[in-house]
């Protein structure tokens, strides 16, 4: 185990160098508790040589030929997909999640360098109608230098997603990956050195957060910022960046509502909240987090969950038959164990769980048991408030304008999803759910070919997709007279 966390660098990568710091900060394994690696972290000027490193290599990789530019993002997926044993093992270590979902997460991050090594090929201007005399034209160009902000619950996928449509459409960047979870981003870096991208296209930068996303924001280098995290940070990061009027993309918390209506497939209901809830052990933006069943139904639903939910084997993410592994910290199990008792001692009942798992089984690790509370309402904090963490709220509904109701009374607007059979029901859920993804009889919503993304206080931008290559470009009106 320890050799694959032995062998990653630990220092920053600056200009194609690797560059150690006369600071390292300690990195714990959630499901031990236990320092694993000693990470470095850079000062005010190491960050500045990044943002100089990327900016210095911008002009050069911008010019590229696009075939030699797209065949750097092809290697990086092979090399991905080579090594997908190794980066699932480092990031199961420091992140928790069992190590399937950590080598589904890696061959993920390669298909998103593929997707987006094609889709550089496809970013066409256009031609406008205009007077014979004129020609009118939009080109599409990189913006320059991008500043990454990544979180810990996808320690790989957060940075691909990002890395690779910057890279493709022709930006350099500069990374600052979660604390929590550097040495999957180290470990992808070692991949982008093997794949010898130009010195300073790709440079990460660990350290203090505030003072690094300070330098960023503010930074007249820095062109655009693409985040990920907590809707407070991300609003932090959009009024530091408005003296520099950044282009931005923010992918902030989400709340998702699970509607299962009274004619719904209940068997499939269950089954898609059960991978859609328990994956990253509920540390998803994604995540349903409000499941609103039909009270006709409820009983049959609760039975049906009670079940498979107490049968989910909690531990260790290393050990092959762990359905769930850790949290990322203690302070997620304070969260959690808040909000349930704010719900409980508001009325709900706690079906099954509701505590934290001790005991030599699972060492001084951060395990919660997965959680059912039923009987939830709009007087408890669960409703309102983002969980990241195992525990399925049941809200029980009569009506359909009511179901819809409840189900938008979020500040959050990322993703949603119901079951149903009735088209009229589907269309009318469809098209009145506040949310910027909807999945209707499926949980499968996040796709290199497809949008994501939210509205209200989960932020804007989208990631993926034809779209998600857009936000790493400016669109420049060209107006030529013929003399
Ligand atoms: N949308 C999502 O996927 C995520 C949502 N969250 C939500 O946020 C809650 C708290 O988790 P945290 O790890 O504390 O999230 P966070 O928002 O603090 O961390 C996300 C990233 O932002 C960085 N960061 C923190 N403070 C910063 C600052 N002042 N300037 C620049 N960067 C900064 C962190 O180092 C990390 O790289 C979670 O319980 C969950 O509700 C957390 C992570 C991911
Ligand atoms: O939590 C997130 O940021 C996403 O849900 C990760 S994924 O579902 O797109 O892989």
């Amino acid at each position: 185990m320890t050799e694959s966390i032995n062998n990653v660098h630990k220092d920053l990568f600056i200009n194609g160098e690797w560059i150690n710091t006369a600071d390292y900060k300690d990195l714990i394994n959630p499901a031990t508790g236990k320092v694993i690696a000693k990470i470095a972290q850079a000062d005010e000027t190491q960050v500045e040589d990044a943002i100089q490193a990327a900016y210095d290599a911008f002009q050069p990789w911008k010019s590229l030929e696009l075939k030699d530019r797209t065949q750097y993002l092809h290697n990086i997926a092979d090399l991905l997909e080579e090594h997908a044993d190794r980066l699932a093992e480092i990031m199961t270590i420091e992140q928790g999640k069992s190590i399937k979902e950590s080598k589904l997460e890696v061959i993920a991050g390669a298909e998103s360098f593929r997707w987006n090594a094609e889709e550089a090929r496809r970013l066409y201007g256009e031609t406008i109608p205009a007077p014979n005399d004129h020609k009118y034209e939009i080109a599409y160009e990189p913006v320059g230098v991008v500043g990454a902000i990544t979180p810990w619950n996808f320690p790989s996928g957060m940075i691909t997603r990002k890395i690779a449509p910057a890279l493709a459409a022709g930006n350099t960047v500069v990374l600052k990956p979660s604390s929590d979870t550097p040495l999957s981003a180290l470990a992808i870096f070692e991949l982008f050195e093997q794949a010898e991208l130009p010195k300073g296209v790709a440079n990460i930068v660990m350290g203090s957060s505030k003072e690094i996303g300070e330098a960023m924001t503010s930074s007249k280098l820095v062109k655009k910022i693409t985040f990920t995290g907590s809707t407070p940070i991300g609003k932090a990061l959009y009024a530091q960046s408005a003296d520099t009027l950044k282009k931005m993309s923010l992918e902030l918390g989400g709340h998702a509502p699970f509607i299962i209506n009274a004619d719904a497939d209940i068997d499939a209901a269950v089954e898609g909240l059960m991978a859609a809830k328990f994956r990253n052990n509920g540390q998803v933006c994604i995540a349903p987090n409000r499941i609103f069943v039909h009270k006709s139904i409820k009983d049959n639903v609760l039975k049906q969950l009670t079940e498979k939910v107490e049968a989910l084997k909690v531990g260790n993410g290393l050990n092959e038959d762990t359905n769930v592994g850790p949290l990322i910290r203690e302070d997620a199990i304070d969260k959690i164990k808040k909000q349930i008792i704010n719900a409980t001692d508001k009325g709900a009942t706690l079906v099954t769980g509701g505590h934290r798992l001790t005991g030599d089984e699972y060492d001084n690790g951060f395990f919660f048991q997965p959680t059912i509370l039923d009987n939830v309402n709009r007087t408890m904090d669960i409703f309102y408030e983002e969980t990241f963490g195992p525990v399925i709220p049941i809200i029980t509904f009569d009506t359909l304008e009511e179901v819809i109701e409840m189900a938008n009374d979020s500040e959050f607007g990322l993703a949603s999803y119901a079951y149903a059979k009735d088209s009229k029901t589907i269309q009318t859920i469809a098209t009145s759910l506040e949310y910027g993804m909807v999945g209707i009889n499926e949980v499968a919503i996040s796709n290199p070919e497809t949008p994501f993304g939210g509205v209200k206080h989960s932020g804007f931008g989208r990631e993926n997709s034809h779209l998600g290559i857009k936000e790493y470009v400016t669109a420049k009106f060209i107006n030529t007279k013929f003399l």
